[in-house]
């Protein structure tokens, strides 16, 4: 991890700094992914095995799994995972099911009611990661909002061989069909549909450039999908009494993810910065996946900047999805805070928390998409409507503002359909 001092001057220095890990919209990764895409769309089934032995080494046995199977690979777990998906399930769905939405119904003028309804998205696939680490976690955080939504179609796919804690999460979350198939062909054939693989509405669930990719190119052609959820990203404020440990710690559990997983520290001293380093060094020591974060950390960076509200400045500008505030006074920098997927305050707040069992949903935008894209909720798995009725003395009270508003675009028909109701009320 490199350190820099923050330069306020100096424009070009804060963009390079402030960068990305790799350039995802290459070209290369594009032509790519459209290959995949189109294969499936031409060969459906056929295609899902050929790629799945190109990119996983490896053909499923079945290209699909029922609820009885899953259930049963899923029953060869341990007690203690078992108890701990169950006690994650229980946090996820509090705060999942506390999201309901609630009709809106106002009266606007006399005699003109106007809705707003909300109703489960029918048919929606789950992408679940699986190509370096099987991601558990990342069945609950979509399964469950389905479920709770209502959504009757409830598919999911990831990467060949599906290990039994990811048959047990599914089971218990109610998927309805697991294809055990990854990457950019795991989400074309949710999309386009084959044989085997349900076509689904949309598309949810975080993924590698591949799978983020895929996404977004489906999305352009008629597939909906829940945000750009790609490598894992964190930025840590940290103030020069927070503890090098504990930052050091929260900076390497992202970076474990993938070698394209960035993770920033912003902090108001070189001091704090060498001290968090020295910790950092030894900490991967001990780490199974050292490797990985060793690669990770060497493209992400330390920042040394002024004071707490230039702390703030820079993270607005990087959008992380996950920022960890380990200061004094963590919520009084929150008003200033406007582009984070997730924001873990204080000390005992490590972002592992969220990633796995507090009750919030770990799906979240990166590549600075948190400026305007949202956490996964409830409310993704549902697609909103209006209904409005108006009794005759309400359209009678309104007719002459939307006749007004329809001359003024030129628009006779619309006027038409206002005065034509008019005159049948008035012969009535
Ligand atoms: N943003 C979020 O909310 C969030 C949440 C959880 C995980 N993540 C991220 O998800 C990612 C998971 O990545 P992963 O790789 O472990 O699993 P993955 O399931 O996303 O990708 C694995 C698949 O990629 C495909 N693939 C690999 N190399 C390829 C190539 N050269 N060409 C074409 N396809 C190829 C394979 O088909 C494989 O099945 C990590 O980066 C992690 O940080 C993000
Ligand atoms: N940090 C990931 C989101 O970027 C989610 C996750 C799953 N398992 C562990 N972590
Ligand atoms: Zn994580």
């Amino acid at each position: 991890m490199q350190t820099f001092v923050w330069n306020t001057q100096d424009p070009a220095q804060q963009r390079a700094l402030l960068a990305r890990a790799e350039q995802v919209q290459s070209q290369d990764l594009s032509k790519a992914v459209s290959e995949i895409l189109s294969q499936v769309k031409r060969q459906g089934d056929q295609a899902l095995i050929e790629l799945s032995q190109r990119f996983d080494g490896r053909a499923p046995e079945s290209l699909v799994m029922n609820s009885d199977q899953l259930a049963e690979q899923g029953a060869r777990i341990a007690l203690e995972l078992k108890q701990a998906i169950d006690a994650a399930i229980d946090n996820l769905e509090q705060f999942h099911r506390a999201q309901a939405f609630t009709t809106v119904k106002v009266e606007t003028q006399p005699g003109v009611f106007c809705e707003l309804r909300s109703e489960a998205i029918e048919r929606v696939g789950l992408y679940v990661p699986g190509g370096s680490a099987p991601l558990v976690s990342s069945v609950l955080m979509q399964a469950l909002p389905a479920r709770i939504a209502g959504c009757s179609v409830r598919v999911m796919a990831t990467p060949p061989p599906v290990n039994d804690a990811i048959c047990y999460a599914a089971w218990r979350c109610g998927v309805t069909a697991l294809y055990p198939i990854g990457g950019a062909q795991g989400v074309a054939a949710m999309a386009y549909g084959t044989d085997t693989v349900a076509k689904v509405d949309k598309i949810f669930g975080p993924g590698n450039r591949f799978v983020t990719e895929a996404k977004t190119q489906v999305s352009q052609q008629g597939c909906a999908i829940d945000m750009p959820a790609g490598p894992s990203e964190v930025l840590v404020i940290a103030d020069d009494d927070a503890s090098p440990a504990f930052v050091a710690a929260d900076l390497l559990s992202q970076a474990e993810h993938g070698e394209d997983s960035q993770a920033m520290l912003v902090c108001l001293s070189q001091g704090f910065a060498d001290t968090v380093l020295t910790e950092v060094e030894s900490q991967l020591a001990a780490l199974t996946r050292s490797e990985t974060a060793r690669t990770a950390l060497s493209q992400s960076r330390i920042l040394i900047c002024e004071n707490l509200d230039e702390a703030c400045e820079i993270s607005n500008a990087y959008g992380p999805e996950h920022l960890i505030v380990n200061t004094g006074n963590p919520r009084s920098l929150l008003p200033k805070l406007r582009a984070a997927g997730s924001i873990f305050l204080g000390p005992w707040s490590p972002e592992s928390v969220g990633d796995y069992a507090s009750g919030t949903n770990h799906v979240l935008p990166t590549y600075g998409a948190a400026r305007s894209a949202s956490s996964l909720s409830l409310a993704d798995f549902c697609r909103r409507y209006t209904v409005q009725e108006l009794t005759p003395k309400g359209l009678d009270n309104l007719a002459q503002i939307v006749m007004t508003l329809a001359e003024a675009e030129g628009l006779d028909a619309h006027r038409n359909a206002v005065a034509i109701r008019l005159q049948a009320g008035n012969a009535v």
